[in-house]
């Protein structure tokens, strides 16, 4: 007997773009998607096209270039999210609608003020709108795991009758346990037998940490899809991250017995291009891609790595495609080394881009005695970042800083602010303070400083600054920038005045789509 297929429906575009901070641009998502696409997975949820004018173009270029995958869009379960939704999805080889509405008491009776029947309605209008348009519809009832077992069976009984062909049971607040989400799924098969002639998904999130364990849950239970994101982001404590679903049921499938159709290789490229274009950097220890998985520092360890890998390793590092080749990279390299070492952490590089780093690169090689593997990221994130020219609404021209011993730390900065200069001083609890206050002298005071991080990539006093900082304006958008430099003050003020530019740039873009 063949074994069940299980379905991996990648939501990193969506639900993982809900991390804050985590926005991606139009090109950014479909270099992602094309990285998924390469990865095997078999959804690509690509995001939520009403949401805004972005995310509808970025739906609908990942629909008109992605091939293979099916590509989904989200829709709240009502006529305009719908009609948009189809408008973007509609140029992919395999459209997916995926609509959703909640069902838990407090989701319906405090957030939407609707009665269990008007949801069951909304929900049969909803799917037949979306069936109108596409034979594969999913129903989603957001807060699954927290609505009463039979009022959620009405639900996805009415949502199977109504054309959905995939019925997804989300945990949307990582509320459950792994044991009674699975018997949640049983539940479902035992009372809505025609639950078996559709695609059973589920959705976990990971407040409690139990995203991966109560998916795999489910797919002992009979689930056929499973929906993560790579490196586990997504809204609040994340998604189930999807690399661990896919190397448990592939490492255990002695245990799972199921098939997953998809080229786990491309795993670790895929985790480091997505923190790379995101920012949003995994901790050494994390499952599957963490910096530290295939590592070994203890002696006993070491020892019996040495006889036989399978000691102390259960999967094999080459089958995610983490390499652990280290390139040496010095004055003397040249672009084919650092194109091929950026290639490693998931970087498409033009030209032109790989061209820039090569220089910076050899630069650094110039001051520092080695560059390394960390260097050579930072600055490819650096110029990869760079806002283009008319994204720039605000420049630096010059800045000085007057800081020692017994003396308030002083700064003057001269700015072009939509063509205008402008000039300004600020004093502060020290040079980087004094700088940022001198700008904010000059900037709109709704946007303030709220994050300031800094790191030496690598080496000693000579080491390259990486500046990340993020910013929230009055609506409590976040936007976050990182910037590089030898020196901190400048890696600070670059970060800044990126921050700055990311906000404006979407206060001009909401502008000119209301
Ligand atoms: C569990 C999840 O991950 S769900 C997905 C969450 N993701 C997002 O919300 C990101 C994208 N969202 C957005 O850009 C905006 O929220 C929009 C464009 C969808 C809606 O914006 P706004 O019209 O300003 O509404 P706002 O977000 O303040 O409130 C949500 C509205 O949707 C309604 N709503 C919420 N869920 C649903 C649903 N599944 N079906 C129908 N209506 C819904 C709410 O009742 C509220 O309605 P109201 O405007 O009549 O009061
Ligand atoms: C839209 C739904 C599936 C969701 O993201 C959730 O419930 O967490
Ligand atoms: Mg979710």
């Amino acid at each position: 007997m063949s074994k069940r297929r299980i379905i991996l429906f990648d939501t990193t575009l969506r639900d993982g773009e809900q991390s804050p901070g985590a926005s991606l641009t139009v090109n950014e998502k479909l270099v992602i998607a094309h990285q998924l696409a390469r990865l095997g997975v078999d959804v690509i949820e690509a995001g939520f096209p009403i949401a805004s004018e972005g995310d509808f173009e970025a739906v609908k270029q990942v629909a008109q270039n992605i091939k293979g995958p099916s590509v989904c869009g989200l829709a709240r379960a009502n006529q305009a999210d719908i009609d948009r939704c189809w408008e973007a999805v509609k140029y992919a080889e395999k459209p997916r609608i995926h609509t959703f509405i909640a069902t838990s008491k407090v989701h319906r009776e405090d957030k939407l003020k609707k009665s269990p029947e008007e949801i069951i309605e909304i929900t049969r209008n909803a799917v037949k709108r979306a069936k109108g348009y596409c034979d594969d519809v999913e129903f989603s009832p957001e807060d699954a795991a927290r609505t009463s077992l039979d009022y959620m069976c009405d639900v996805v009984r009415a949502a199977i009758e109504a054309g959905a062909t995939t019925i997804n049971i989300p945990d949307t607040v990582g509320y459950a346990e792994p044991k009674e989400f699975g018997d949640r799924i049983r539940y479902l098969f035992k009372h809505v037998p025609e639950a078996k002639n559709v695609i059973i998904s589920v959705h976990c999130h990971n407040d409690l940490g139990n995203a991966v364990a109560n998916s795999l849950a489910a797919v002992e239970a009979g689930a056929t899809q499973v929906e993560g994101c790579i490196n586990g982001i997504g809204e609040r404590a994340g998604n189930a991250s999807l690399e661990e679903i896919i190397m448990n049921l592939i490492t255990r499938r002695d245990y799972f017995n199921v098939d997953v159709a998809v080229n786990t290789r491309e795993i670790y490229k895929t985790s480091r291009l997505l923190a790379n274009l995101t920012g949003l950097e995994i901790q050494r220890n994390k499952p599957i891609v963490g910096a530290n998985v295939f590592a070994h520092e203890a002696g006993i360890h070491q020892h019996g790595v040495l006889q036989n890998r399978e000691t102390y390793e259960i999967m094999k590092a080459e089958d995610v495609g983490w390499t652990g080749e280290n390139l040496v990279i010095g004055k003397h390299s040249g672009k084919h080394a650092v194109t091929a070492l950026l290639s490693e952490e998931g970087f498409q590089l033009s030209d032109h881009q790989i061209r820039q780093i090569t220089e910076k690169v050899k630069d650094l090689a110039d001051k520092q005695k080695m560059v390394e593997r960390d260097d050579v990221i930072a600055i490819a994130r650096d110029v990869t970042n760079q806002l283009s020219e008319e994204e720039q609404y605000v420049k630096i021209e010059e800045f000085a800083v007057f800081t020692g011993s017994n003396m308030t730390p002083t700064a003057s900065v001269k700015l072009r602010v939509y063509g205008d200069q402008k000039t300004a001083s600020g004093t502060g609890d020290g040079p980087v303070d004094a700088v940022s206050n001198a700008i904010w002298n000059v900037i709109d005071p709704s946007l303030k400083l709220v994050e300031y991080n800094l790191k030496a990539i690598t080496g000693g006093t000579d080491a390259l600054a990486d500046v990340s900082i993020k910013l929230s304006d009055e609506s409590d958008n976040i936007y976050i920038a990182r910037a590089l430099d030898e020196d901190v003050i400048k890696a600070s003020v670059k970060a800044i005045i990126k921050g700055i530019n990311k906000a404006l740039n979407y206060k001009e873009r909401t502008l000119q789509n209301s």
